[in-house]
């Protein structure tokens, strides 16, 4: 009997416009969970040639940063991700709408980068999916918030949804809620991080080797995350169990109150949505033609 190989879900190119650690996360993703081929997946950057012969050893993909085959490569892209820095994107677009076919699918992971600048920017009604990602979606474990300009086509739909979901978890949004979403989940890990960072310095003042401190609070992150989503239980009623009156997790959640810390994280999420906000009105700016004389 012929042995069947599943086909990957994408058969077709995926152009990579940024090479950055955002676009890597994803391509890792995609390539580790056999969703699309390396051979499909060109990555284009602006001067690197370091950092594709990087990739292209990683993960088999190709990529370029001459400006002749960069254009070829988006020319004939089904989807194009758009993935540099959001202080890049404006001129990034602004080149790439003459070549723009109706319909080319661009998919952004820009933060603040909403749909109306993108079709502003390319000057049409251009299909566009924007996303908030994390960079979780390397390990098949990423969040990503979904949002569909009117012109995305059912097929395209399916595409981005495809993609996402094969890097871990997706939530369709209304586009308004993205920022939100982008302080919870986006930048997300790096309040994670730093909060790590912190335990394993408290582990090292009190004696403990830098391994061992690293180790258990890992473990420690890694186990209080799945027994939320394995226990169903709220973190609040999972933190309960963990404080004996008196004892002395309370004596440390204590401390944690006099930095206000339960505010301090909804302050944190709530200025990194505002920041998105800012971001977004910046580049919106780059609609408005400049008057020369300013
Ligand atoms: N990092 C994260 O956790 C997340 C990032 N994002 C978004 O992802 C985007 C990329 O971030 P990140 O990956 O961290 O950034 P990086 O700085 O790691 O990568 C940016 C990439 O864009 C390339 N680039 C810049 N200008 C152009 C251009 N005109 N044409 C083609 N490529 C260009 C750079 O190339 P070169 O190096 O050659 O200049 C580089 O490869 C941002 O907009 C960010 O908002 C979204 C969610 C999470
Ligand atoms: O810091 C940033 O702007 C990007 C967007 C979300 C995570 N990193």
């Amino acid at each position: 009997m012929c042995q069947q190989t599943a086909k990957p879900l994408i058969n077709h190119k995926v152009v990579f416009h940024g090479a950055g650690s955002m676009a890597e996360a994803i391509v890792r993703g995609l390539i580790a969970r056999s969703v699309i081929y390396a051979d499909n997946v060109v990555m284009l950057n602006r001067s690197s040639s370091e950092r594709l012969a990087e990739l292209h050893s990683r993960y088999g993909v190709a990529g370029t940063n001459d400006s002749e085959h960069k254009e070829e490569y988006l020319r004939s892209a089904p989807v194009i991700v758009l993935a540099m820095k959001p202080k890049d994107a404006a001129a990034a677009l602004r080149s790439l709408a003459p070549q723009l076919k109706d319909e080319q699918l661009i998919i952004s992971v820009i933060a603040g980068l909403s749909i109306r600048t993108i079709q502003g920017l390319v000057g049409k009604k251009q299909p566009v999916v924007r996303t908030m990602p994390n960079t979780s979606s390397s390990i098949g474990l990423g969040a990503t918030g979904i949002a569909f300009s009117k012109e995305v086509s059912e097929e395209q739909r399916r595409l981005a949804l495809n993609m996402f979901e094969a890097i871990g978890l997706t939530a369709v949004i209304d586009e308004e809620r993205i920022e939100t979403l982008t302080g919870v989940s986006g930048s997300g890990p790096a309040y994670i991080y730093y909060m790590m960072e912190a335990m394993i310095a408290g582990g090292i003042r009190g004696g403990l080797s830098k391994e061992q401190s690293t180790e258990l609070t890992v473990q420690t992150v890694l186990g209080a995350a799945r027994m939320v989503q394995q226990t169903g239980e709220e973190p609040a009623s999972l933190r309960k169990k963990v404080t004996s009156p008196n004892g002395t997790t309370q004596a440390a959640l204590e401390v944690l109150d006099k930095g206000d810390f339960f505010e301090t994280v909804i302050a944190a999420v709530s200025r990194c949505a505002e920041r998105s906000r800012e971001m977004g009105a910046a580049l919106d700016e780059e609609l408005t033609p400049k008057d020369d004389n300013e």
